[in-house]
């Protein structure tokens, strides 16, 4: 089982589809057009951050059961980074206290792993697609979802730019699987059939390690 995992427009759905094309695996997406949790958050995030969290937690659980049988299956979006961008809400006063101490204490115990369960709930490695704060923009712009532009509400600049930041200390911090780092600046694999094949080919190379 393989998780992705990357800032707002890393490119982790296009490269669910080009890992499990090129293995013939399944995919797990966690759609976002379906999400109608979302919208509410991103219009009034200080009530429904928490109930978008446990909507989370709860369809990337989902995932985690169903792709746990297959070790090539991958999950475009890992459950720890959910607790990334909750932690973050939580410092911006969207989340009390208490809400914290519950979101955390659940999510230790749904990702326990216990000797007698049949199945894994971690990934076999994670695959995190690094991108800059200014590629995060422009895909932002790109994809054009209403809900995530700047131009309606400008506080997102600087969420995203936090957000953007503290990708970094997350992965460096990340220890519950192997894992690999992707540059999404150099291997712009949305656009470019060569940086497809090369990123590809680091994944297999890291595979063939573990
Ligand atoms: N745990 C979460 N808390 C708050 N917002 C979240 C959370 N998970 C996802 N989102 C939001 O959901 C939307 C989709 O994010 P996500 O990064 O999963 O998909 P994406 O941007 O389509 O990814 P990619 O372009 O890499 O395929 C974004 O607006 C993101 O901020």
């Amino acid at each position: 089982m393989i998780a992705l995992s990357g800032p707002i427009g890393a490119g982790k759905t296009t490269l669910t589809e080009l890992l499990t094309s090129h293995w013939e695996s399944d995919a797990y997406y966690e759609s976002v057009d379906d999400n109608k949790i979302l919208p509410l958050f991103y219009k009034d995030p200080k009530r429904y951050a928490f109930l978008l969290q446990i909507y989370f937690l709860n369809k990337r659980m989902d995932s985690i059961k169903q792709a746990n049988s297959d070790a090539r299956s991958v999950m475009d979006r890992s459950i720890y980074e959910d607790s990334l961008l909750f932690h973050l809400n939580a410092d911006l006063g969207r989340a009390t206290n208490t809400e914290v101490d519950i979101y955390d204490s659940l999510l230790k115990n749904m990702m326990q792993e216990l000797p007698r369960l049949s199945y894994k709930k971690n990934p076999d490695l994670l695959v995190h697609i690094d991108i800059s704060f200014d590629t995060m923009l422009k895909r932002i712009k790109k994809r054009g979802r209403s809900f995530e532009q700047i131009e309606n509400d400008p506080s997102l600049y600087e969420y995203y730019h936090e957000l953007n930041k503290r990708y970094v200390a997350w992965f460096d911090n990340y220890d519950q699987s192997a894992k690999i780092k992707i540059d999404g600046d150099k291997y712009d694999f949305v656009e470019n059939p060569e940086a497809r094949q090369k990123v590809i080919q680091l994944i297999d190379e890291k595979i063939a390690t573990i």
